[in-house]
């Protein structure tokens, strides 16, 4: 299989995935960030009753008209405590924000509009029309009526609408649960003591907070020797226990002790791609057994971050439900930048804000997929396409935003 584009691979991966279909119930504290599973329909009306919307007093507006007259104050009504009486011809009624509108009264009269006698009548200073300052009953949202509709990805906002229909709990699709696994001899985990030749696994922290953060949740599967054995083992305990994606680390590559290939291949898994016409991020598998899918990522720190960003992370977001969002956007370069080679590059920049507010980008001056630094020092990447042109500082560009 040959080298294919960022393009092709995207669409074989990521837009050929369909969303999983479980689904959790989860408290509204949980739900933000989650895709709704069935739709939210009201159980009340919102506001259940005609309610003030400042502080004054509740009358009739004609009682407002000039010349003004004193008025009767005969009760009052505020939040979670009503009047209930009626309000007549010549009466007013104290009232607070959010405090139901007692009958008889049509509209409300802030109180720095109005006076209170000596007697404590009260003697307005200017006219008000009817229905003013008053919110209706059902304004904001009736019952049975759809507040948020199944699919969407829950907003704060939207976790507080479900909250005010009365919903204390919400059914969401479950999060694709993502096995990521790293490999080589050479890996021993973060504050263990590193020997010689050894260096610190740190690719599967940054991969798993790119799928955490693309509504996925991680199941840690550690590090794996360069041994096929143990690798393949852990891919069918991810097939065995429901994992939706089993993601490798290093290995990726044409070396003797690059495994993933041969592991893949001996569990028949039916392939996507083999390798990725971009820079950094070359050595990039990707396939799927059943409803699993593989993506073996290259061991290299800026490769295997790079490859995640583009790949997994917009795959795992399709397999929570999430909408797609575009993988580049326009900014304007601010540097100066040579020609491009035949792979698509994605060179680790740094962003500014130009004067005209657009998004300014500049490279970082070195781009060894190995220096972990720079990755980490990066906004975004400047994305250019295969033999791209020279380009100066100042014309437009594309690139992709780091999570
Ligand atoms: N003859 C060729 N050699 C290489 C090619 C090629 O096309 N022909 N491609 C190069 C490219 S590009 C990359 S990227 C790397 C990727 O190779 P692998 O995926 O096989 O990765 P490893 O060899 O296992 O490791 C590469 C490098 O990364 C370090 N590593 C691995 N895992 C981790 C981890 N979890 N955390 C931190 N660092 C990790 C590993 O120690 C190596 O230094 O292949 C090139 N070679
Ligand atoms: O993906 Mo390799 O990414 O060019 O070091």
């Amino acid at each position: 299989m040959t080298m294919i584009s960022v393009e092709d691979a995207r669409e074989r991966l990521v837009v050929a995935a369909e969303p999983i279909r479980r689904t959790v119930a989860v408290s509204l504290c949980e739900a933000a960030g989650r895709v709704l599973a069935e739709d939210v329909v009201a159980k009340r009306t919102q506001p259940g009753f005609d309610a003030s919307a400042m502080d004054g007093y509740a009358l009739r507006a004609a009682d407002t008209a000039a010349p003004f007259h004193p008025l009767a104050v005969i009760g009052e009504s505020a939040a979670g405590r009503a009047f209930s009486g009626k309000v007549g011809p010549g009466e007013a009624v104290r009232i607070f924000t959010g405090a139901p509108v007692p009958e008889g009264a049509d509209a409300i009269l802030i109180q720095e509009d109005a006076e209170r006698t000596a007697d404590g009548a009260l003697l307005p200073k200017e006219a008000v029309s009817p229905s003013q300052h008053i919110r209706p009953a059902g304004v904001d949202f009736s019952a049975g009526g759809i507040l948020v509709k199944a699919g969407t990805l829950l907003s704060p906002g939207a976790v507080a609408l479900a909250a005010s229909g009365g919903h204390p709990r919400l059914t969401v699709l479950d999060r694709p649960k993502v096995a990521v696994l790293a490999t080589g001899d050479e890996l021993v985990s973060p504050g263990e003591a590193v020997g010689p030749s050894q260096i610190v696994a740190s690719n599967s922290y940054g991969v798993a907070a790119l799928v955490e953060a693309s509504g996925g949740v991680v199941v840690d599967c550690g590090i794996a020797k360069d041994d096929e054995d143990e690798i393949a083992g852990h891919l069918d305990r991810a097939l065995s226990e429901g994992c939706d994606c089993f993601v490798t680390i290093g290995g990726a590559s044409v070396g003797d002790h690059d495994l993933i290939g041969k592991v893949f291949s001996a569990r028949k898994v039916e392939m996507a791609f083999l390798k990725v016409a971009m820079r950094p991020g070359k050595p990039l598998m990707a396939g799927r057994i059943g409803a699993m899918r593989l993506v073996g990522l290259p061991g290299n720190p800026a490769s295997s971050m790079v490859a995640a960003t583009l790949f997994l992370a917009p795959l795992v977001a399709r397999l929570a439900g999430r909408p797609d969002r575009p993988m580049a956007r326009r900014a304007i370069l601010g540097a100066d930048i040579p020609e491009n080679g035949p792979r698509t590059d994605f060179m680790r920049s740094q962003t500014a804000l130009g004067e005209d507010g657009s998004l300014v980008v500049t490279p970082l001056s070195r781009q060894d997929s190995s220096l972990l630094s720079i990755y980490a020092a990066a906004q975004v990447l400047l994305m250019r396409p295969p033999h791209a042109p020279a380009a100066r500082a100042g014309e437009p560009c594309q690139v992709v935003d780091l999570g």
